[in-house]
């Protein structure tokens, strides 16, 4: 049986500007990898906050491993490990010192443990230089290394590849994949880059304005989801779409932005398909099936699917 790591049921944010978090159930189970998904100002921060006791719901209760007291919540939260927001490190300091500034604050006696979570982020040989020369993905790196200092079994990341460069993405990406495939540390993820969030995310949480739309799993989104057809060719694109829309009898047939023209699988004769534009004589450069894709799926989930 897998144990609930993190429960929530009709959990309610209200601020006087408005509702941040609106009757919001969900449930985390252990060993799971949640990627929350929503726009800006959906409400992911908030229930992040709550989770880490920085903000008081106004409605609604939450578990975290069980634990529901206002008590015995404080030590769950002992469990956990947080980068919500920005990492705050003091930028006289090196990654050394400010992790030993956290071990004070968390009452971390373990002296080799600054160590260890410097060379689980690859920052063991950052050395001297002090944070404040770092660049944002090393800040990132450490901002990690922070919440893991408690040996979390939950680590709560609030937009943790937000502003990385391609190679720091990846780097954070490799750091998650071993603490939740060597470690089994659950994860809760939230973050804007969906394309990312695919790779490492087994469940995923759509909230919008404050409300929890959906949930699936990623298998589920893999049956789910449609797979694309897309072409792209020197003609003149809107020409072609036009042509496959009054052949084929389809409306669904788009132009993306990149000028390639998508339509989806289901439904579509591959063999007709490309004999129209054999006919045609339109020349094809390229003829790709496109896999699930999360950033289509919640784009359609929200209704700005465009298709
Ligand atoms: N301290 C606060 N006081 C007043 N309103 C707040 C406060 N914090 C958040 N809000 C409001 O609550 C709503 C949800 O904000 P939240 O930061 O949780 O969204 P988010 O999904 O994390 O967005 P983003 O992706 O931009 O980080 C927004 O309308 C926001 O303006």
């Amino acid at each position: 049986m897998t144990a609930t790591v993190f429960e929530a049921e009709g959990l309610s944010k209200e601020y006087p500007s408005g509702v941040a978090l609106d009757q919001l159930c969900m449930s985390i189970e252990a060993g799971d990898v949640y990627g929350f998904v929503g726009e800006n100002g959906a409400g992911k921060t908030t229930l992040m906050r709550i989770i880490g006791g920085l903000v008081h719901p106004t409605a609604g209760r939450m578990a975290l491993f069980g634990e529901q007291s206002k008590e015995r919540l404080a030590s769950a939260r002992r469990r956990i490990g947080f980068l919500i927001e920005r990492p705050s490190l003091y930028p006289h300091m090196n990654a050394m010192e400010n992790l030993g500034f956290y071990c004070r604050i968390f009452g971390i006696r373990d002296r080799g443990r600054g160590a260890e979570v410097l060379k689980l982020v690859g920052l063991d040989e950052a050395g001297p230089k002090k944070t404040g020369e770092y660049s944002l993905g090393m800040r990132q790196r450490l901002g990690i290394a922070v919440a893991l200092l408690n040996r979390p079994e939950f680590l709560v990341l609030d937009e943790p590849v937000n502003g990385l460069d391609p190679a720091g993405i990846v780097e954070v990406r490799h750091i998650l994949e071993h603490l939740s495939h060597e470690q089994g540390v659950t994860l809760l993820i939230s973050s804007h880059i969906l394309s990312e969030l695919q790779l490492l995310a087994g469940k995923y949480g759509f909230i919008h304005q404050g409300r929890l739309i959906q949930e699936i799993s990623a298998a589920e989104l893999q049956q789910t989801a449609q797979v694309m057809i897309c072409i792209s060719t020197s003609s003149p694109a809107a020409a072609v779409a036009e042509m496959l829309r009054q052949e084929l009898r389809r409306g669904d047939i788009r132009i993306k932005q990149t000028g390639e023209i998508e339509l989806p699988r289901s439904g579509v004769d591959l063999e007709r398909l490309m004999s129209l534009l054999v006919q045609r004589e339109i020349p094809v450069d390229g003829f790709q099936l496109t896999a699930p894709n999360l950033e289509q799926y919640y784009m359609d989930l929200i209704g700005g699917g465009g298709r």
